[in-house]
């Protein structure tokens, strides 16, 4: 039984990611991060790629939204894309596989609807998540029956773009709420405890703060941008 909604209502999950451009590229790091965030508390982790899912598996023994985020030169889309890093993502154990659900074209001409369809037949236990953009996403989401509805792309496609959720008191994600047929994960841009707790507040079944607790690199240049204005 996947008992990974009821574990994370009304929680945050820490989201520990480092791409192999960013200092703290490692998975080794990423379990240490991971650890941390479980001490605090974190009841759930969201990671990048099969071997830090492995290695945070291993540390933390904690639920995982697993993605693998990987660029193909025929597409835009880069969370989770195709069929065979989906799968990877489940067999690695993750309790939850989130992927794209932006609209874009996937690589290979793939549809985001047999991918559904396949994931349900060979992984029926694992839950799936929608990173979604717009509106318009989360409503494919609901009809392609996703468990878990995420903001994750809202501010990162070419139509939202410098957009923020957090913008004029959640305006966007209050929408997101009141649109999606599934429990609602905030994420995205949530860079502050004040934040994550309005979005508990405001319904959304949980909350997944990434860079603010785990990008050093980003919280530093915040301190050293305000410090050199
Ligand atoms: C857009 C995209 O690729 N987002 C990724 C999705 O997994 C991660 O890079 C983010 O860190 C994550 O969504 C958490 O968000 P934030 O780090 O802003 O709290």
């Amino acid at each position: 039984m996947n008992d990974f909604l009821d574990t994370v209502k009304g929680k945050l999950v820490v989201s520990c990611q480092a791409l192999s451009n960013e200092p703290l590229h490692s998975s080794f790091i990423m379990a240490r991060m991971a650890r941390a965030a479980k001490q605090a508390g974190s009841v759930a982790i969201r990671a990048n790629s099969v071997v830090d899912i492995q290695a945070i598996e291993d540390e933390t023994n904690l639920p995982i939204i697993g993605l693998d985020k990987v660029d193909y030169d025929d597409s835009p889309v880069y969370i989770t894309p195709t069929i065979k890093e989906m799968r990877a993502v489940a067999s690695a154990g993750a309790a939850v596989v989130a992927c794209d659900v932006t609209g874009q074209p996937r690589p290979h001409g793939e549809k985001l609807a047999d991918i559904v369809a396949q994931m349900r037949k060979e992984f029926p236990d694992t839950l799936l998540m929608a990173d979604t953009a717009t509106l318009e996403n989360v409503k494919e989401a609901n009809e392609l029956g996703f468990d878990i509805i995420g903001t994750t792309m809202h501010g990162y496609t070419p139509d939202t773009e410098g957009l923020n959720i957090a913008d004029n008191d959640f305006s966007y994600l209050k929408k997101v709420l009141l649109t999606a047929k599934h429990p609602v994960i905030a994420e995205g841009k949530v860079d502050t405890p004040e934040k994550a707790r309005r979005c508990i507040d405001l319904g959304c079944h949980a909350v997944v703060v990434g860079g603010a607790i785990t990008r050093p690199l980003e919280i530093a240049t915040k301190f050293i941008n305000a410090v050199n204005e």
